[in-house]
């Protein structure tokens, strides 16, 4: 018996960042889009708990107990009092350390196939409460679609959206760390007075009219000083996005993943193919979004 759920990767497409909390998380009006890059969770029954990985990057990805498929399977079992005697696989498409959510999307894919796995039969809420408790993005990587994070991002509503958003994703040559990213957003407001984050009305608007153009003049990303500051090539990437004609050009949340929003599917096609020849990036994908959430994409019997 196995099962396989596949889980998308995100792109911010607002993410304002309040000042940073007592317990050192940020509060956060996160709006996330899910879009159609992919990672596959496959779970089988095993002796014991092992993660094994497979794709471009996959030798950045921890196969301990720190990876997130690996804690996504122990919180479940351990709710249940099971032994989480598993073999995780995790084909990796999503970028790792890239800003696009894909340790998230392991554990929330790891929750779902080993929920299905061991016929647990937790409720969407409980499932939605183990998601929190491994990261701040994994709720949403288990809902998909498009959605406003609150509190640390984890507490989700969902959003209308009125039609496909094309994108294009040029992937770095390194990594960038998320606490590091918060961290330097912090330093580079020092003695600010930071805001409470709040979602944008026209940005809201946009998506539930599904206008790209609209999309374009609301997008935002409050990290995006700090990842630029920590990787100042990134900004040369976005210019060059831009002038391949590109609506807008941001980066991907913590980065250094640049998330370029197309007019349509052919725009997109067009400005990829310029950022792949300008050698300025390690790869470059088109994507569109919404994306659905985690999903049982297979389920084979013994
Ligand atoms: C920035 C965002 C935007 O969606 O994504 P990425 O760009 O990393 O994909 C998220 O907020 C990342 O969420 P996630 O990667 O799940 O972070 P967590 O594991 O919860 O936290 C990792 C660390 O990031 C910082 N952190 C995270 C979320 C938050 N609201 N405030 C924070 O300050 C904290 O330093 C925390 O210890
Ligand atoms: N399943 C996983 N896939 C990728 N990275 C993971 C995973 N589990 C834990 N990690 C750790 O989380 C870090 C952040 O990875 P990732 O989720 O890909 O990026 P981001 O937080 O920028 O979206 C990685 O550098 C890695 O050490």
């Amino acid at each position: 018996m196995s099962v396989t759920v596949r889980v998308p990767a995100k792109v911010n497409v607002q993410l304002a960042v309040g000042a940073a909390r007592p317990d050192g998380f940020h509060d956060l009006a996160n709006v996330f889009l899910a879009v159609g890059l992919y990672d596959e969770v496959t779970v089988t029954p095993a002796d014991e708990l092992r993660v094994t990985c497979e794709g471009p990057d996959a030798d950045q990805v921890p196969l301990d107990v720190t990876n997130l498929a690996a804690r996504a399977a122990i919180a479940l079992a351990e709710r249940r009092g099971i032994d989480p005697a598993v073999h995780l696989h995790i084909a990796k498409d999503i970028p790792v350390a890239g800003g696009m959510a894909g340790g998230s999307a392991d554990g929330a894919g790891a929750l779902l196939a080993c929920d299905a796995l061991w016929g647990a039969n937790a409720s969407r809420e409980e499932l939605l409460d183990i998601c929190a408790q491994l990261g701040s993005d994994v709720p949403f990587s288990l809902v998909g679609g498009a959605a406003l994070g609150t509190g640390r991002g984890e507490k989700l509503r969902a959003l209308e959206v009125g039609g496909t958003f094309h994108w294009v994703f040029a992937m770095a040559g390194r990594g960038l760390s998320t606490p590091a990213v918060f961290r330097e957003f912090d330093r580079l407001g020092e003695g600010a007075d930071i805001p409470a984050p709040v979602a944008s009305e026209p940005l809201l608007d946009a998506l539930a009219k599904g206008d790209p153009d609209a999309l374009a003049a609301a997008v935002s990303n409050d990290l995006q000083p700090a990842a630029l500051s920590l990787f100042p090539e990134l900004a040369d990437t976005l210019a060059a996005g831009r002038a391949a004609g590109a609506l807008t050009a941001l980066v991907s949340g913590s980065g250094p993943t640049t998330a370029f929003l197309a007019r349509d599917a052919e725009s997109a096609a067009a400005v990829a193919e310029t950022l792949r020849s300008s050698g300025m990036c390690r790869a470059v994908r088109t994507a569109s979004g919404p994306a659905p959430g985690a999903t049982v994409v297979r389920a084979a019997g013994a």
